[in-house]
């Protein structure tokens, strides 16, 4: 199994949950790319504005970093555009993508039962879909999330066991 491994996917598609029991199971540390953004990252999205381009720029760099500074380590990060994928592969050739892959409904009912996170409001739910360009299965292995938790968690060990 890779010493890497990438969960991904908008918010609220249950990255930190998701992420958080695989690296209990598998004994790896758990980072979650949300404790990485910048002050005013955070301060952008709490006023419901979403993050752009430059926005995640440094923020890319910081995690594809921690990922090479840890040995055995699951990250939880939205890594919505092809080209932030790339971002965090650097240098890394251990690495795996898991893509938690869901529709804007189940998403969004999920979101409205959370409480106390500065990611909120429909817009900005319809903005990580339109800025979203899905990896091919080759890039990500596809985790269905409309199961329940345990399910999902089943699925997406059996994944990483089965391939590199
Ligand atoms: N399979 C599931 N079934 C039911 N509820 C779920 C499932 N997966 C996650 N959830 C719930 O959905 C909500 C969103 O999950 P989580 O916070 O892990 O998403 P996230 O992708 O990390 O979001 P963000 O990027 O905004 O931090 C949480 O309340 C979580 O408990
Ligand atoms: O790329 C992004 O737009 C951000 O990473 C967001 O997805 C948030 O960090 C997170 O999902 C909110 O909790």
């Amino acid at each position: 199994m890779n010493k890497k491994i990438v969960v991904l996917g908008v918010s609220g598609s249950g990255k930190s949950l998701i992420g958080q029991k695989i690296a209990q199971v598998l004994g790896y540390v758990f980072l979650d790319g949300d404790d990485f953004h910048s002050e005013a990252n955070v301060s952008k999205m709490r006023q419901g504005i979403p993050l752009n381009d430059e926005d995640r720029s440094d923020w890319l760099i910081t995690l594809n970093q921690e990922l090479q500074n840890h040995d055995r380590v699951v990250l939880a990060c939205s890594a919505l555009k092809p080209q932030y994928r790339a971002q965090l592969r650097n240098n890394l050739d251990d690495i795996s993508m898991l893509y938690l892959k869901g529709d804007f409904d189940t998403i969004w009912q999920r979101h409205q039962q959370r409480e106390n996170h500065y990611f909120n409001g429909k817009d900005m739910l319809e903005s990580q879909f339109a800025t979203l360009v899905e990896p091919s299965e080759q890039e990500a292995h596809h985790i269905d999330i409309k199961k329940p938790v345990n399910e999902v968690l089943k699925q997406a060990l059996a994944t990483l066991i089965k391939t590199k």
